[in-house]
């Protein structure tokens, strides 16, 4: 059968130096249409930089950044993307619909002004609004409807969500997930991690200018979380088992990282789970209340930054 998978996105050993200080380094991932990917990574991780370079505006310093085959300052391309960024900046005086009206006339083949209100979620009262009065959150709903103005094929976010509250990021992310089911290609970048796990199809994970990891939300959860079993272990009434012999059997099971006692519960993390639990039962351990654990991706972020602080203490 034919492959019909369609890279929109290819950036092949992409790399960035600011005066010398390298903010994205070697970095090589594909897109393909139809995907909602997203950017995740601490401050200072490079995300902006690579999404700049994706949209023609900055140049990479080393490698090459290719959208829908071509340059992405190529005229062609820039008509086929959208971009949503952090401010959106408005021309005082003018009304919500005028200054949608006039991104329209860039595109040749526009969205209608009655769709983009819709997608945005503008009211005929919100679309006669000065847009220069609007709130925060209206400011952003306005740079969505801009960046679909030219009805995209690839859109770019960049926290499109910040200063928004549950009930409009709730809303966004509907929009968005609709507008990859017809095809569209999303990228975006978020600190949110429970939006990139909940949104995305593909989590890239940045960190220092490079990727930490990229792959599915599930497999970044299990490539940078441990899993655990956890029990209560009833030692009074058993002489042949103390604290140490628990430990001890529990750390000899290959692939267990670690067993400590917190607050009358012992937890295992290994890698597998399984071979804990045949452990316990074959060494007749008297646990109780037996639970597995799955960390979630806010935790496996913050060990990753943690992880970095301490390579950085120790270098
Ligand atoms: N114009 C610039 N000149 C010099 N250094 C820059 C410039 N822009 C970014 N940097 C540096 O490059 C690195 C990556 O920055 P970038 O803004 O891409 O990160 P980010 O992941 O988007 O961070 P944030 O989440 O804070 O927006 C940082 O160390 C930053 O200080």
């Amino acid at each position: 059968m034919e492959d019909i998978m369609e890279n929109i996105v290819e950036l092949q050993h992409v790399s960035k130096l600011y005066a010398g200080k390298t903010a994205v380094d070697d970095v090589s991932f594909n897109i393909p249409r139809g995907t909602v990917t997203a950017v995740l990574g601490p401050n200072g991780a490079g995300k902006t930089t690579v999404i700049s370079m994706m949209l023609g505006l900055r140049e990479p310093s080393q490698g090459s950044v290719k959208i829908f085959g071509q340059s992405p300052k190529d005229a062609q391309v820039k008509r086929r993307i959208g971009a949503m960024l952090q401010e959106v900046s408005v021309i005082d005086g003018l009304k919500v619909h005028e200054v949608m009206s006039m991104i329209r006339t860039y595109y040749p083949n526009p969205l209608k002004l009655s769709e983009m209100a819709e997608l945005a979620g503008f009211t005929p009262e919100e679309m006669n609004q000065r847009a220069s009065k609007m709130s925060g959150g209206q400011k952003r709903r306005l740079g969505f409807a801009l960046a679909l103005a030219g009805d995209p094929d690839l859109l770019f976010f960049d926290e499109p969500t910040v200063g928004l509250d549950s009930t409009a990021r709730r809303a966004f992310w509907q929009q968005a997930r609709a507008l990859a089911g017809r095809g569209k290609t999303i990228l975006f970048s978020t600190h949110y991690l429970e939006e990139a796990e909940t949104t995305a199809d593909r989590i890239l994970l940045f960190n220092k200018g490079k990727i930490a990891a990229d792959g599915t939300p599930d497999e970044i959860v299990s490539k940078l979380t441990s899993r655990s079993v956890s029990f209560i272990a009833d030692l009074k009434g058993d002489a042949s088992y103390g604290a140490g012999e628990i430990n001890h059997r529990m750390r000899a099971i290959p692939g267990v990282h670690d067993c400590k006692e917190q607050d009358g519960r012992w937890i295992v993390t290994a890698d597998n789970t399984d071979s804990v639990l045949a452990a316990i039962f074959r060494h007749n351990i008297p646990a109780r209340d037996i639970r597995t654990e799955q960390g979630r991706l806010d935790d496996a972020f913050e060990l990753m930054i943690a992880g970095n602080e301490e390579k950085e203490a120790v270098s």
